[in-house]
């Protein structure tokens, strides 16, 4: 029985010999993966080894108890779905059982119609679960009728590229400006590929810390810092079987880059604080919006971390790059935001197209999407104009901003971060030339790629 389009893996916990033996054929009649273990020491060993999806333990092990075994399963791997098996079933221990975290109960003797009905509970039971994450993942990015059609060859070449990666499992680069969609073809790219019944999980890397994004990443256990209150698994772990996608790799520091290195190279980690050694079954895709060779010569990012992570690199094209999709992608939101808002959806006026297409779009689809929308709300009648636009799109084309001329402050101070943004290596540089928190600088640049500022 398969997750996905892989086997369902079985961890089985008795200590006598012949039920192990029944059971593993039974299962792997079934196309189950199985393991076995005598103990509740070797089950915990075997879950070591790398995560299963369902676990059939006996309440009786020699001396030592499941019930008292289960818990600690669960700690160890948190999607397992536990089967409690026993000769001496009373209501009262399969209460107990339930309660303390099995998903079902078996007497014993059992009949294999029994287990294959187990086994497929659990199956269902994994994939709504792993359904559920990836749908609310979708729901929270909210891409408005994300489409791979287009008509620019640049474009083009990169879904070809990223259809051909999704029957594989190498680790793909994504590089394009910010608001090119790097994180909507991660998403597609997860979709394609045999994993698309597992889980999808972002981590996006500047807005935390070095410790912080460690722990995000791996997770870690009680009292590994100050803070840390009980074991938290980390995304890693919420990712297993899945799709990891790591935002923004370059901003991150060079202790957690050896992480994440020794991460890719051996498929294990530990939790922050932990001195065990998990495996993880995680495809990785990592994005960036720099030139992550110019950080590499200057010594900014690792050499060997970079062609781990770019075994394929896909390279987005800019807004600009790609002229021939702009009036349709702007028509598609349009059509989007009216539906949402009820009314028909207005046209755009051949002074809004020309408009649109002389503006230079630095924040990408992000920054149409949202001028879009926003110039929907501001302009109900049937035909958007350019005064439905921010200024700075509707002056596309008009001479550069000089100091003490006609603008506003918040305009000067946009166009001055971005220009500091521009011209310094690191975000981090840059908001030291600014004279203020690098985040603080990333809130105000997404802002402004937003096109909000
Ligand atoms: N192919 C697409 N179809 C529809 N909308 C898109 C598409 N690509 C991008 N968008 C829109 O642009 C927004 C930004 O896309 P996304 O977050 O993927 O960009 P990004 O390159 O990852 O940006 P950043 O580097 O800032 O994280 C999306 O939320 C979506 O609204």
């Amino acid at each position: 029985m398969d997750i996905g389009e892989r086997p369902m893996r079985v961890l089985v916990v008795d200590d006598e010999r012949n039920i192990r033996h029944t059971l593993r054929v039974c299962l792997e009649g079934f196309g189950c993966e199985v393991r076995e273990a005598a103990t509740p020491e070797a089950a915990l060993a075997a879950l070591a080894q790398g995560p299963a999806d369902l676990a059939f333990v006996d309440l009786r092990l020699g001396t030592a108890s499941g019930m008292e075994l289960l818990p600690r399963l669960l700690a160890e791997s948190p999607h397992l779905d536990v089967v409690l098996i026993t000769a001496y079933a009373t209501f009262d221990t399969a209460v107990e059982a339930m309660r303390r975290g099995a998903r079902d109960y078996l007497p014993k003797p059992f009949t294999p119609a029994q287990i294959r009905h187990a086994v497929e509970k659990a199956r269902r039971h994994q994939e709504l679960a792993s359904q559920l994450e990836n749908l609310e993942g979708q729901l929270s990015q909210a891409v408005p009728e994300a489409t791979l059609e287009t008509a620019s060859p640049a474009m083009h070449a990169a879904i070809g590229l990223l259809t051909r990666a999704a029957a594989s499992d190498a680790a793909v680069l994504l590089r394009g400006e910010s608001g090119t969609g790097k994180g909507v073809l991660a998403r597609a790219l997860h979709s394609m590929s045999a994993r698309r019944r597992r889980p999808f999980v972002t981590v996006n890397c500047p807005t935390l810390s070095e410790q912080l994004l460690a722990s995000e990443l791996f997770g870690h256990v009680r009292g590994a810092f100050t803070g840390a209150v009980k074991d938290q698994p980390g995304r890693v772990e919420a990712a297993e079987g899945g799709t990891l996608f790591l935002d923004e790799i370059a901003e991150m520091s060079p202790g957690l880059q050896a992480q994440l290195l020794r991460f890719l190279q051996e498929k294990q980690f530990e939790r922050l604080g932990e001195g065990r050694t998990r495996k993880a079954d995680v495809r990785v895709v990592a994005a960036t919006n720099r030139d992550l060779e110019k950080d590499v010569a200057e010594g900014r990012f690792r050499e060997d971390l970079l062609y781990r992570l770019n075994v394929i690199e896909v390279k987005l094209p800019s807004l600009r790059e790609r002229p021939e999709d702009l009036l349709s992608l702007a028509r598609r939101f349009v059509s989007f935001f009216a539906r949402a808002a009820q009314r028909p959806p207005p046209e755009l006026s051949p002074a809004t197209e020309k408009m649109l297409l002389a503006y230079g779009w630095p924040g990408n689809v992000r920054e149409l999407r949202n001028a879009m929308e926003r110039a929907l709300i501001v302009w109900p009648a049937e035909v958007l104009e350019p005064q439905a636009f921010p200024d700075r799109i509707a002056a596309a084309g008009s001479p550069v901003m000089t100091l003490g001329g006609p603008h506003t402050l918040e305009d000067i101070e946009r166009e001055h971060v971005l220009r500091v943004m521009a011209s310094a290596p690191t975000l981090d540089e840059a908001a030291r030339v600014l004279g203020i928190d690098a985040s603080t600088l990333w809130r105000k640049r997404k802002k402004y790629e937003s096109g909000e500022g």
